[in-house]
Formats: structure tokens, sequence, C-alpha cells
């Protein structure tokens, strides 16, 4: 399902925060956002998944104006990853992402085998089957965040919004989240800060100064030195990588 918007503006009192955004994501893409802290990536997705409206400008999903759209209709299609999201009961792993089922299940329908293997599968997916009735609440930091990625991921959306994914995982599971995603039949949209995984995962990137878009392309487009220099504030060299041939980025502390 591709991914449109258009002239999205959004603040708080007399604060813009995006500021006039508009994009195209074509189905099956993978499109990073990076940005400063602060520069409204978080505040974007949110727009683009229906969960804040704009003052100004649309969304559309599959050709659909997500404002015409109900919750209900939008979370079959649409799943959300926010950044360091809780769950407040005392649940078990597995509770949590069978919760990503609700969107699929009527009030009467019971638990289907098509329910069971989406979680089964989820929770595989992300490594955390061995856990899975273990509560949530004992989890480490990085367990949790795989357990919400399993939820999104068992709610089987056909589009998929992340707000951070990686920022409690090790490198082995960054990886491994990101390589899944990617290779999943759905279009993402991915808050990243690691520019070298943005580098690695992304179609194209969008990058952020100040809620409004300053680059956009493919990765060795928009991951320049003067690029990083002038919105990250970092001196950097960019070469490309022998291995994955995108952009390679070591960071210097002067
Ligand atoms: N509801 C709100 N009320 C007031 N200010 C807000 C609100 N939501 C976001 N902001 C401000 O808007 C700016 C953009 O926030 P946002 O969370 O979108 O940034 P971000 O790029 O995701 O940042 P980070 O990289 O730190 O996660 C920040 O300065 C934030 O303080």
């Amino acid at each position: 399902m591709s991914v449109i918007a258009e002239n999205l503006t959004w603040g708080v009192k007399r604060r813009t925060i995006v500021k006039n955004i508009s994009l195209n994501v074509a189905e099956g893409e993978t499109l990073g956002l990076i940005g400063p802290n602060g520069s409204g990536k978080s505040s974007l997705l949110r727009l683009l998944a229906g969960l804040k409206r704009p003052a100004e400008g649309s969304v559309n999903i599959h050709g659909k104006d997500i404002a015409r759209t109900t919750r209900r209709a939008l979370s079959k299609e649409v799943a959300f990853v926010q950044q360091n999201a809780t769950t407040d009961t005392n649940v078990s792993v597995r509770d949590v992402v069978r919760l990503g089922r609700t969107p699929h299940r009527s009030a009467l329908s019971g638990w289907t085998p098509a329910d069971q293997d989406a979680v089964a599968n989820a929770l595989s997916r992300v490594g955390m089957d061995h856990l899975q009735n273990q509560s949530w609440q004992t989890l480490s930091g990085g367990e949790r965040q795989r357990v919400h990625i399993a939820r999104a991921l068992a709610q089987s959306p056909r589009v998929m919004f992340l707000d951070e994914p990686t920022n409690h995982l090790d490198i082995h599971h960054q990886i491994e989240i990101l390589q899944t995603i990617r290779q999943l039949d759905l279009t993402s949209i991915i808050a990243l800060h690691d520019l070298n995984l943005a580098a690695m995962f992304c179609d194209r990137i969008i990058t952020l100064k100040d809620g409004a878009i300053v680059a956009a392309g493919t990765p060795e487009a928009v991951l320049t030195e003067e690029l990083i220099r002038n919105v990250f504030r970092v001196n950097a060299s960019v070469s490309t990588s022998p291995h994955h041939g995108h952009p390679e980025i070591h960071f210097r502390a002067s």
C-alpha cells in the first residue's frame, strides 16, 4: 500500500512543529526518517499513521484519505510501533502479542488458527518465542521492544510505522529486526537515529530539520558529509561499503 502525504502542517499553540511536509512512499518501499532530536520525526509519524490530526494537509493510504477512514478499518492495515511503548497490566508476552489480532476479530468471533499462526510467527520473527509465558513487566528493555514489534507484526499490517524501533536492541537484534521488516511484504516508514543502519536498510531517506524536509532521496544522495555536518553538527567521512555497497559513515570527534 502506498502512503502519500500532502502539505502536512501541525503545531502546538503558536509553534509549528511539522512544516508543510509532502512525501510519497510506494508500495513495498522502506522509507527512513532521520534528523536531530526534536526535528519532528515522531510528530510526522503520528500524523502519517492518523494518531494526530494535521492542522493542514492530508494523508492518503492506498488511495484513501485517512481522515475519512475509521480507526478500526485503519488498524486492519496499519501498525504503529511507538518509541518506549509500555504495557500497564501484568500480562504475559504472548498476551501482549495477541492484542495485535484485535482489529481482525469481532466481538463474537473466537480465536482462530489464523490468529494463532500470526501470533506464533510474530513471536518467532523477533526471537521471543522462548519467553512467551514470561510476564511482560519482567522483560529487559530490548526484550520489551521486540515484543512490541511482534505485536505489530501479529496485526499483519500492510503499512508499518516504527519510531526508533532499534534504540534498545543489541546490534544482532537491530540488524535482524530491520532485515525482517524489509523482507516482509509491506510498506514501512521508520524513524532512525543510526545513520549507518538507515543507509543499509532504507530504500530512501528523508531528513528533517526543525520540522521541515531538508533532503530526500536514496541513502547515497542524502547521506553526504556536508548534510551530516549541516544537519547533525558532526564531522564525518562517508565512503561506499565494500560489503553492502551502501554509504558507510565514519564519525570524527572534531
Ligand atoms: N504535544 C506537544 N506539545 C508541545 N510540544 C511538542 C508536542 N509534541 C512534540 N512537541 C515538540 O515538537 C518537537 C518535535 O518533537 P518530536 O518528538 O516529533 O521530535 P523527534 O524528531 O521525534 O525527536 P527525538 O529524536 O528526540 O525522538 C520537540 O521540540 C517537542 O518538544
